[in-house]
C-alpha cells in the first residue's frame, strides 16, 4: 500500500540492532537513501542546539558527521521521518508548536550538491516546511539616487497588505531619519562577515565602500506574513539572487540622464561630496551592467515619477486591469498529535493519529501533499498542502483514493 514505510521514534525506542551492526539511540530515526543511512537524533535535551544528524556510509562502512547547513530545528520529544524522492527527508516533530512541526533534511538537492563541492565535506541542510505559497519576490536595482526607494515606498503605501520590504544588513552608518531594523539592520563589519561565513545571507556585495547584504531570514519573514517580498539591492546582488533558488522578478530602474541622477542625489542631501562622486562613478558601471547583463527582466525609466510608478504597477499586474491577488491568509501549521503513524503514497504523506479521542471523531487522517514543493534550504520549503480526510473506519478506501 504505502511506498515507503516511515520510521517513527516508537519503532526505535530503546534502540535495536540492525543490518549494519550498530545500535540506534532512543529518539533516533534512520533513513536509508542509496548507500547512506541518515541517523537523525530526536533528543529532547534542551542543552542541544538542534536535532543531530550522522551518516553511516554502507560502501565504506564508516560513520560521518556532516556539515549541517540551513536554519536548524530545535530539539523535540521525538519525530517521524519519511524519505522523499531520494533528495530530502521529511521530518515531523512531535509535540511541537503548529508552525514548527514540519521540517525537511536535504541530503542531495542542488543546494546540498553545490555546498558539498565548495566545502569538500559531506553536507546536509535543514529547511522549515511552510504551508501555502506566496507571489514571486521583486528585485529592484538601479544606480543610487534613481528613485528605487521612492517607488518602493509608493507601492508599500498603496498596497500595504500585499508587499513587504526585505530589510537588508549594512555596515554604513544610519542617515538622520533611518531606523535600525526598519530601513536597514545596521551592523558591524566583523559580525556581518561572520554571518556571511555561517551561510545566513542570500547575497551580499561591497557597494560604494560599504558591505550590504540580504539575509535569508529577511526574505523569509516577509513570505511568512503571506506578503510579496521587495528587495532593493545593487546589480551585483541582483546577479547573485538570479543565480540562487529564489524565483524572483528582476526590474532595473534607469534615470532619464546622468545629469538628472546627479541632481537627485545632490537634492536628497544625504551624502557628503566624496560619497556623491563615488556613487556617480559607480552609476556609470551599474547602468552598463543593468542594461546588458541579462539579469533583468524589465527596465523602467524613472523620468516622471508618476509615469514610472504606473509602469511598475503594470509590470506587477497592479494596473487596474488585473484584480490584485488577495493577500493569502497567514500560513497555518499542523498540530500533530504525539501518537501517530505515517505512510507515503506517491507524493502524499498519510498521517494516522491514534488517540482514542481522534478515533471516535470523524476526522482522523491528515494528508500532507508534497507534490508542489518550492524553495528549500537555505530558506524555507513552501507549497505544502495539508488537509484532513474522514475517519479510517473505511480508511483503506480513503487511502486508495489518494494514490
Ligand atoms: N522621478 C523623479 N523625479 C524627480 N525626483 C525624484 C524622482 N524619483 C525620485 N526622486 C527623488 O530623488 C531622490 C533619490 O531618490 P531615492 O532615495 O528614492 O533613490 P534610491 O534609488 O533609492 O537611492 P539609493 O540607492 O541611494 O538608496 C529623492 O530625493 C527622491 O525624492
Ligand atoms: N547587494 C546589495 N545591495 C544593497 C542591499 N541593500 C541596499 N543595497 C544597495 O546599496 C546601494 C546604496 O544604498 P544606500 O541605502 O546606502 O543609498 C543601493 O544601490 C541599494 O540598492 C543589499 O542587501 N544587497
Amino acid at each position: 500500500m504505502g511506498e515507503a514505510p516511515a520510521f517513527t521514534v516508537d519503532d526505535l525506542q530503546n534502540g535495536y540492532q540492525n543490518g549494519f551492526g550498530f545500535k540506534y539511540k532512543d529518539c533516533e530515526t534512520a533513513i536509508t537513501i542509496q548507500d547512506k543511512t541518515y541517523v537523525i537524533g530526536g533528543s529532547d535535551d534542551e542543552s542541544e542546539s538542534s536535532i543531530g544528524v550522522r551518516i553511516f556510509d554502507k560502501a565504506t562502512g564508516n560513520w560521518e558527521i556532516p556539515t549541517v547547513l540551513g536554519t536548524k530545528p530545535k530539539p523535540c520529544k521525538g519525530h517521524s521521518a519519511v524519505p522523499l524522492n531520494d533528495d530530502r527527508i521529511l521530518i515531523i516533530k512531535k509535540g511541537s508548536a503548529p508552525d514548527d512541526c514540519i521540517w525537511f533534511l536535504e541530503v542531495d538537492t542542488k543546494y546540498v550538491r553545490e555546498q558539498k563541492k565548495d566545502l569538500g565535506t559531506e553536507v546536509v541542510a535543514w529547511s522549515k516546511g511552510v504551508r501555502g505559497n506566496v507571489e514571486r519576490p521583486v528585485v529592484i536595482s538601479g544606480p543610487s539616487g534613481v528613485g528605487k526607494g521612492t517607488l518602493i515606498s509608493m507601492l508599500m503605501k498603496e498596497f500595504p497588505s500585499m508587499f513587504g520590504f526585505s530589510v537588508s544588513h549594512t555596515t554604513r552608518a544610519p542617515r538622520g531619519m533611518e531606523k535600525d531594523g526598519v530601513h536597514y539592520h545596521f551592523t558591524e563589519r566583523s559580525v556581518m562577515e561572520k554571518d556571511i561565513k555561517d551561510g545566513k545571507f542570500l547575497e551580499f556585495a561591497s557597494v560604494h565602500g560599504n558591505l550590504y547584504g540580504t539575509s535569508i531570514e529577511a526574505v523569509e519573514v516577509v513570505a511568512d506574513e503571506g506578503k510579496r517580498c521587495i528587495l532593493d539591492i545593487d546589480v551585483q546582488g541582483a546577479r547573485s539572487v538570479r543565480a540562487s533558488s529564489l524565483d524572483a522578478i528582476f526590474i532595473f530602474i534607469c534615470p532619464p540622464s546622468m545629469d538628472e541622477l546627479e541632481k537627485r542625489l545632490r537634492a536628497r542631501g544625504t551624502e557628503a561630496e566624496e560619497q556623491i562622486l563615488k556613487r556617480l562613478r559607480n552609476a556609470e558601471v551599474e547602468m552598463e551592467q543593468g542594461k546588458s547583463s541579462g539579469v533583468f527582466d524589465h527596465i523602467c525609466y524613472n523620468d516622471k515619477l508618476e509615469d514610472c510608478y504606473d509602469n511598475l504597477k503594470k509590470l506587477l499586474g497592479l494596473d487596474g486591469n488585473t484584480i490584485p491577488t488577495q493577500k493569502s491568509p497567514a500560513p497555518q501549521g499542523i498540530n500533530l498529535l504525539a501518537d501517530h503513524l505515517i505512510s507515503k503514497i506517491s507524493n502524499k504523506i498519510i498521517i494516522k493519529c491514534g488517540t482514542p479521542e481522534v478515533e471516535k471523531g470523524s476526522k482522523s487522517l491528515i494528508v500532507l501533499d508534497v507534490s508542489s514543493l518550492k524553495g528549500g534550504s537555505p530558506g524555507r520549503t513552501r507549497g505544502l498542502d495539508v488537509y484532513e480526510i474522514d475517519s479510517f473506519s473505511d480508511g483503506l478506501n480513503d487511502i486508495n483514493q489518494l494514490s
